[in-house]
């Protein structure tokens, strides 16, 4: 039988079939690489239990990931949604780290600007999420507490996966969009046993036919040591326009001479948060 993950809770995870039919399931063998969005063959070990024998290609897939272990975000995603807010402050290190995880699997970023009610904040706010919208990336402003429906239209006809950090009104906009989320996700902690209400399983949820929602756990953390060097030089796009300019093959824009992409830095062109996102994320200490 074939399904897709609709909750992903640890090793356990709901599968839904073409009938509509949510079954728990259970990977096949020890290491669970399993993600929310996958598409699955299942079979049924028991009237309410199946076993994942095999995750069908994947288009995309996204994962942040630490020293130590990958975390898988959501696959099958055309889109991120990466939302931030006038209040608290967020992280541009955080929001850069998540288009640099997208870049690399060629998935679209939308940065959604929340809480525009604000308007004292909002100026501050501007300037931080203008940086991205300066490199090309969409931004949208809403107010997901009244009109969270300003973002419906931009996730129409495909699968999009929310993330943000703790507090900037993810939770809001996904109770808004979808009426039903709680008693989905109320549903999905019993089916899955969990006991308690948390939300650190991943969800995805159908807006339409074919347009789909995950709703993924908070971020605090966006490691993203599975990708190497010169995959992340590339995910800053940009730096494009100045890489293979440099007179060493392997500069790594720190202090080696005839560097193009420093002189970009200095001159603006670059801007130097965005640079020292980059130091950070290769391993470079503050910029000198
Ligand atoms: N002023 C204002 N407050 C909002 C808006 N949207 C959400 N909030 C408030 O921001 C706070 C955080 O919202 P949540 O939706 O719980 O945030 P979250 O991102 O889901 O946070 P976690 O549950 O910690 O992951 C709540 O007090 C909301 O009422 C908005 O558009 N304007
Ligand atoms: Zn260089």
């Amino acid at each position: 039988m074939r399904g897709r993950v609709v909750a992903a809770h640890g090793r356990q995870y709901i599968v839904e079939t073409a009938d509509g039919q949510r079954l728990p399931c259970f990977p096949r063998g020890k290491k669970s690489e399993v993600a929310c969005g996958d598409d699955v063959e299942i079979t049924q070990s028991s009237p309410d239990q199946g076993v994942i024998d095999a995750i069908l290609p994947r288009r995309h897939l996204l994962y942040r990931s630490n020293e130590i272990r990958q975390k898988l975000i959501a696959a099958n995603v055309d889109q991120l949604v990466v939302v931030v807010a006038c209040e608290p402050a967020f992280s541009d290190d955080l929001v850069t780290r998540a288009l640099i995880a997208a870049e690399s699997q060629e998935i679209e970023v939308l940065i959604v600007l929340n809480k525009c009610d604000l308007a004292e904040r909002l100026p501050a706010a501007r300037r931080q999420t203008g940086v991205f919208a300066g490199l090309g990336y969409r931004v949208l402003e809403l107010c997901a507490r009244d009109h969270a429906e300003d973002l419906r239209p931009q996730l129409q006809g495909r699968t999009s996966v929310l993330v943000g950090q703790s507090g900037m009104g993810k939770s809001t906009l996904v109770n808004a969009l979808i009426p039903e989320a709680g008693a989905a996700t109320r549903e999905i902690s019993q089916a899955l046993d969990s006991g308690k209400h948390t939300t650190t399983h991943a969800t995805l949820y159908h807006l339409d036919a074919d347009s789909h929602l995950i709703d993924s756990p908070g971020l605090q953390e966006f490691g993203l040591g599975h990708l190497e060097r010169g995959e992340i030089e590339y995910a800053f796009r940009e730096f494009r326009p100045y890489l293979g300019h440099c007179r060493f093959r392997d500069c790594r824009h720190d202090r080696e001479p005839d560097c193009a992409l420093r002189p970009a830095v200095d001159a603006g062109k670059i801007e130097k948060t965005r640079f020292a996102s980059y130091r950070r994320l290769v391993g470079l200490g503050a910029a000198t």
